[in-house]
């Protein structure tokens, strides 16, 4: 089945942006949450959160619309949702389409300390209905700037919710008080860079994780409505850390070998059905190993209208087009997080679907025509 060669959607009203706030159990998120809720470009927005037991926001309320939903002093809505996200996300609409709640224009969902945010990120992807209604702006990691090494060594859901961050925030760096405390602050930092090339490192007492840094980290600048391509792929950052742990391999983290970053590119414009091939292909074999992928694909049955990609471990968001490209730079580029996967295995599928030349390896129509391949990859 094609889905990048499939109708493209009807119009639609706009989509809500949605910001997972996501890090391990005790990161700051709560407190992260409730300074953002203060600043008053946020007033608008829906907070939803994904955990069970209690929730330190009392404090905050002011008016109770009903067992679920409350309106907190800032101005915000909140509500618990204990179990099924679709269905919270699907009641804060039904409530505001009613009148029963005032209008939003934003969502934040923070997440259990343990969760995995891929599962979250599916419902956002691939609900029939409130893929329609939302979209993704980023996902916010917040990473203790104490307690993060070990956590990030003991509980590989806390390098999971690094390597798929759009921003990273480090909390308590103000406990950093001792030059030895200064030092593994820095090595966090470096691991950090490799496990997410293109999210910036944002120091929450320094006062760099406010509203303005960490929202809109999606495809659209807010303000112009213009997509900013390469702030969202950030696959310069990507490759500048792919070439950077190329010369200093010896540097990496051990533990974090096994999740990797990287890029793939080409000036040619690329037939939807090899891209979507390859695509099939890299979702099916290595499915739950591709923690992210982001990318822009110049068509070649339409170049001018740039497809959007994005991705996380086997679902691909719906594809959308471009108007326009929005600089220069019109090349086809894929950013990659894999896990348990080397990404010269991929380069070589990309590189031979493709049509690009390499020695030893079949190109995309030996695969393509071979009578023995797989269904789905034969034209
Ligand atoms: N010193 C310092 N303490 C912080 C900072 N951020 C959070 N804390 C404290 O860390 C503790 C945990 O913060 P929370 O905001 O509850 O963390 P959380 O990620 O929401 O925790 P869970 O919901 O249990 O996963 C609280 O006691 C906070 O006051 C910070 O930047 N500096």
């Amino acid at each position: 089945m094609s889905q990048i060669t499939g109708e493209t959607a009807a119009r639609r009203p706009e989509p809500i942006p949605v910001t997972l706030l996501t890090g391990f159990l005790g990161a700051g998120k709560t407190t992260l949450l409730n300074r953002l809720l203060q600043d008053p470009g946020l007033a608008d927005t829906a907070v939803l959160i994904n955990e069970f037991g209690e929730i330190g926001i009392d404090h905050l309320l002011v008016q109770h619309f009903d067992d679920a939903t409350v309106l907190l002093a800032s101005g915000c809505l909140c509500c618990t949702v204990r179990g099924d996200l679709a269905e919270g996300l699907e009641q804060l609409l039904r409530r505001m389409d009613n009148g029963v709640i005032p209008p939003f224009r934003r969502v934040m969902i923070e997440t259990t300390g343990l969760a995995d945010p891929a599962p979250i990120l599916h419902v956002l992807m691939m609900h029939p209905y409130l893929v329609m209604r939302f979209r993704l702006d980023g996902v916010v990691t917040l990473v203790d700037a104490v307690n993060g090494q070990s956590t990030l060594d003991e509980h590989p859901e806390s390098v999971r919710q690094a390597a798929i961050a759009d921003r990273i925030v480090l909390t308590k760096t103000d406990l950093v008080d001792t030059p030895a405390r200064d030092a593994d602050l820095a090595a966090l930092r470096r691991r950090l860079k490799a496990l997410a090339p293109g999210a910036p490192v944002l120091d929450a007492a320094r006062g760099e994780a406010g509203a303005a840094a960490l929202l809109n980290a999606g495809l659209y600048d807010p303000t112009t409505k213009i997509a900013d391509v390469g702030r969202w792929l950030a696959d310069e950052a990507v490759a500048a850390a792919e070439a950077e742990s190329r010369a200093h391999r010896h540097d990496a983290n051990r533990h974090d070998d096994r999740i990797r970053a990287f890029t793939v590119a080409t000036d040619a414009p690329v037939a939807a059905a090899a891209i979507d091939m390859f695509l099939e292909l890299v979702r099916g074999t290595h499915g739950g190993k591709l923690l992210r992928l982001k990318g822009i694909v110049k068509l070649a049955e339409d170049p001018e209208h740039p497809l959007v990609l994005h991705g996380v471990q086997h679902v691909l968001h719906p594809p959308s087009q471009l108007a326009q490209w929005p600089d220069d730079d019109r090349r086809t580029r894929l950013v990659m997080i894999v896990r348990d996967v080397e990404p010269a295995v991929i380069r070589r599928l990309f590189d031979a679907f493709m049509g690009l030349p390499a020695l030893d390896q079949p190109d995309g129509t030996a695969l393509s025509d071979n009578p023995l391949a797989p269904a789905t990859l034969r034209r």
